[in-house]
């Protein structure tokens, strides 16, 4: 487990990072950037910018070729092998397909980082009720995933995410399949976990929702932080 440096403001930290996949070209060329504590932070950028790759890099799905990732003042290159499950138990990942067993049932979908950790049936199903309830879907903990439609499926994907209470959710393009007023939905209620303190790195092509929403974004180009301003859609296709 990483244990949280009681100095550090900043829950993840990016100083001078590279990144080259096995027999590629570099991806991140001398990224830097800082995630504030409680801070919910937007990656934009073109398809193949890197911003995939920049919530591999801070799940340890991969490790930095140059430079120095942090999460808690801590840098990543000094977490063994053996201890990146605990160090991926400490975030709550949601994904653009979801991502969901489909041969689960919804309440064990969600239940499921809390049997990894071990937790007694009885505090393991008042949590996910509770995250159920969170997400407004305590009335379909016994449907399939796939009886739900799009937007409920990514809410029992955040349910899943916030249910083990991770300080870090790292989300990549969750409102990518999902029609305009689903994804604002699923944008407003990472707002609401936010403010009650949990932090978001959030990679999306859904430039206007950014501006709706108004939170800090970073726009990659080639692998690192570019000042250039990305045009939201409505904007491109307007008369
Ligand atoms: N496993 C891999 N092996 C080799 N190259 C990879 C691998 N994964 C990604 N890449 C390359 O790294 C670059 C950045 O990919 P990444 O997925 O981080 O971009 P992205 O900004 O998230 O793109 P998108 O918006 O399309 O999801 C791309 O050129 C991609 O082809």
């Amino acid at each position: 487990m990483i244990k949280p440096a009681a100095t550090s403001e900043h829950i993840l930290e990016f100083r001078d990072v590279g990144c080259r996949y096995k027999g590629g070209v570099d991806v991140l060329n001398g990224l830097d950037f800082k995630l504030a504590r409680g801070e919910m932070l937007f990656l934009t950028g073109p398809s193949g910018a890197g911003k995939s790759t920049v919530l591999r890099l801070a799940a340890m799905q991969l490790r930095a070729t140059r430079g120095q990732v942090l999460m808690n003042g801590k840098d990543l290159a000094g977490v063994r092998p053996g201890k990146v499950p605990a160090h991926r138990r400490e975030l709550g990942m949601i994904f653009q397909d979801f991502q969901l067993l489909h041969d689960r049932s919804v309440f064990d979908n969600i239940a499921l980082p809390l049997v990894i950790r071990g937790l007694s049936h009885t505090d393991l199903a008042r949590r996910v009720r509770a995250a159920l309830d969170a997400v407004g879907l305590l009335g379909r903990e016994k449907s399939l995933p796939r009886t739900l439609s799009g937007g409920e499926q990514q809410r029992a994907g955040i349910a899943r995410a916030i249910v083990a209470r991770p300080q870090l959710i790292l989300a990549d393009e969750p409102t990518g399949n999902l029609d305009p007023r689903m994804a604002l939905d699923v944008m407003r209620l990472f707002e609401r976990f936010n403010e009650a303190g949990v932090s978001f790195l959030i990679a999306t092509h859904a430039i206007d929702l950014i501006e709706q929403l108004g939170h800090r974004a970073i726009h990659l180009e080639a692998g690192r932080e570019s000042q250039a301003r990305p045009e939201a859609a409505s904007r491109l296709t307007a008369p």
